[in-house]
């Protein structure tokens, strides 16, 4: 089994990467030498005008104001990490643009701007002209995570909060605002303070009375963000009056319930459609039934997203109760107790899984859950914590069946120049900004996540999760947690997935245990008996060739195996490794040529060549380990010849 990932392949020549590294280098003795020095004033109107004319070429496809212009992907520089704001932006000192200084962290302030021209759309970033009040101008860009709920932040709204800006120099050396953490950057819909100055206590009930329709028009108009906004203002200024109208609270939560659901923000949509329930109804009362079923549905609907089954059974139980001819409601509530025997049991109907996927009708997002009460995560000696079992399991059990935290379909990559360790790598951005987006959703996952390995580990901001100004994400950490934990899935190199529990099996090249793939749920099962207490280990990388083994698992992983195979195979001569090289190449054509309903002697041949490969790893020292090398010749054999 492979724990291959298909962002690591990397196709680019010695030059190509030379220069990657080199654009890096520049701009960092750039940088380093401005540090602290005074932004020059921009000329606003050739600004914008330069944003324009780039505006429309990035939307014609072009490529010519990408910084890698040969790359056919985007490049980015990564390992010079910081902390996202973690003080609300009223706490912070208000600035104007003419304070900024190059290179430099604003630490503790924050920035009023509105956009003046349109944003630049680029693959892994998006950049505009922004002016303050004072009518100062300056580039605005955003690093990767520059979308929320399908939308382009840039152009969601014209005014925005910038807290604790960072002004630095693009890759190009031309000084920018830069936002890497979402959360740095706030989108003001509205420029007016919504809080009415008067004080009779019937205005605000009117103006949240308006706010409502006008989140109800936003909604209508497919416009999300802005209904989600207009509900919580219109509930703000409820919340505000001393005797707030419970009707219009409820509708106002049971609407925001649903644009939660909409845009995958489960915890608060769960928490809106409870806060929407009409209290002990009278039994006749048809139209309190009906709001009431709605809004369990809406709960329900949350919970079972959040994977809550308990929650979510008893939501549509109660659904249903008010709704009894409801077909949908009876339905669901199957769907869900077969999630709580998964989930409880390890109960799981594959054939039927399986048969979910045919025809491609899904991506492949299965709907199943996750079984993992065969493990736990302890600490692992030297390999930091690792997963293990706590029942004996027999060869070919299921140890762990896991239903993944986020899937990045045809994934979207970019070259990563990290500044660590001077290593270019390819990194499965798409994956990266799935996992902010959810976690940016539901604050209550980021803990687990975070959890995870990673080689950034957050500084001083580490443990916090959310300010009054909502969730904070770090996003360097979920880069270097991606980078460390992520799977590709199976053969179809195209995909990438984060599985939280799986990503604590650590590796050996003389596995007790594989993973197969059914959509997103990744099954795990012994491949020999396994007893309770012992670690649960996988191959990241099967390859039999030691030195290229040894390489990715450094490159990917940031480790050097220390299991036997890799002991006794260290210790071969580096003539035999590359005979034993050259024969498994010659395997490897072999393989891609020869089909496997071959005749006699193209089955003496393969047999040869998997006795010729197995002859290279000396019997006394290889006494009890596996060949990986003639694993792919003998598999041909095993099923060409049955
Ligand atoms: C997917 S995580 C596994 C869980 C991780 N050990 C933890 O503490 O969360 C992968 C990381 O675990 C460590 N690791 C995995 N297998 C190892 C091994 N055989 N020897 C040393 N470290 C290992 C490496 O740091 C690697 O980058």
């Amino acid at each position: 089994m492979s724990f291959e990932k298909p962002h690591d392949i990397l196709f680019l020549t010695k030059e190509e990467a030379e220069r990657i590294r080199n654009v890096v280098k520049e701009r960092f003795k750039k940088c380093s030498q401005l540090t602290g020095h005074a932004r020059e004033p921009r000329d606003s109107k050739s600004a914008i005008s330069q944003a324009t004319g780039a505006s429309l070429m990035a939307d014609m496809g072009s490529m010519a104001l990408s910084q890698f212009k040969e790359s056919k992907m985007p490049a980015l520089t990564v390992g010079q990490p910081y902390q996202p704001c973690i003080t609300p932006w009223n706490g912070l000192q208000s600035m104007k643009l003419s304070e900024l200084r190059l290179e430099t962290h604003h630490r503790r302030c924050h920035l009023a701007i509105k956009r003046v021209s349109p944003v630049v759309t680029h693959a892994t970033r998006s950049w505009t002209i922004v002016q303050d009040e004072a009518g100062d101008t300056e580039r605005l860009e955003i690093v990767l995570h520059k979308t929320r709920h399908s939308k382009e932040v840039l152009e969601s709204a014209l005014s925005f909060i910038l807290r604790e800006p960072y002004f630095t120099l693009t890759e190009e050396g031309e000084p920018t605002l830069r936002v890497d953490h979402p959360s740095d950057i706030i989108v003001l819909y509205e420029r007016e303070n919504p809080q009415p100055q008067s004080h009779s206590p019937v205005e605000p009930e009117e103006a949240a009375s308006s706010y409502k329709q006008k989140g109800n028009a936003a909604l209508q108009q497919g416009n999300l963000p802005l209904a989600h906004h207009y509900y919580t203002t219109a509930l703000d200024l409820l919340t505000a009056t001393s005797s707030p109208n419970p009707t219009l609270t409820r509708d106002l939560h049971r609407n925001r319930a649903y644009v939660n659901l909409l845009i995958g923000h489960f915890t608060a949509a769960k928490s809106d459609a409870l806060s929407a329930l009409i209290p002990q109804p009278a039994e006749n009362n048809v139209q309190a039934a009906e709001l009431n079923g709605k809004v369990y549905f809406r709960a329900a609907t949350a919970a079972y997203n959040l994977r809550q089954f308990e929650d979510a059974q008893d939501f549509f139980e109660k659904q249903l109760a008010l709704m009894p001819a409801n077909k949908a409601a009876a339905s669901n509530l199957a769907r869900t107790k077969a999630r709580l025997r998964e989930q409880r049991e390890g109960v799981y109907d594959f054939a039927a899984i399986r048969a979910s996927l045919a025809g491609g009708k899904t991506k492949g997002e299965v709907d199943a859950t996750s079984f993992v009460s065969y493990t736990e995560v302890r600490e692992s000696p030297g390999k930091g914590r690792g997963l293990f079992t706590v029942k004996n399991v027999a060869v070919g059990e299921v140890i762990l069946c896991e239903k993944a935290f986020c899937v990045a379909w045809r994934v979207q990559t970019a070259v990563t120049c990290d500044v660590r360790d001077d290593r270019i790598r390819v990194a499965a951005v798409g994956l990266e900004r799935a996992v902010v987006e959810r976690l940016m959703g539901n604050p209550s996952e980021i803990g687990m996540v975070m959890d995870l390995f990673g080689d950034w580990d957050g500084g001083a901001a580490s443990g916090l999760q959310k300010t009054v100004d909502g969730p904070v994400v770090d996003v360097f950490r979920i880069h270097d947690i991606v980078a460390r934990n992520a799977f590709g899935l199976g053969q179809d190199t195209g995909n990438a997935g984060l599985w939280v529990r799986a990503a604590y099996i650590n590796h050996s090249c003389i596995p007790n245990a594989e993973r197969e793939f059914i959509g997103d749920l990744m099954v795990v099962r012994a491949v020999r008996d396994i007893a309770a207490g012992e670690e649960i280990v996988l191959s990241y990388d099967e390859s039999g060739d030691y030195d290229a083994r040894q390489r990715s698992l450094l490159t990917t992983w940031g480790f050097e195996c220390g299991c036997a195979l890799c002991a006794a195979e260290k210790g071969d001569e580096v003539s035999v490794r590359e005979k034993r090289k050259r024969l498994t190449k010659e395997a490897d054509d072999f393989i891609k040529t020869v089909p496997r309903t071959a005749q006699r002697l193209a089955i003496l041949k393969a047999r040869r060549l998997a006795k010729a490969i197995d002859e290279t790893y000396e019997a006394e020292r290889f006494k009890g380990l596996p060949h990986l090398a003639s694993r792919g010749i003998r598999q041909w054999l095993a099923k060409g010849t049955s």
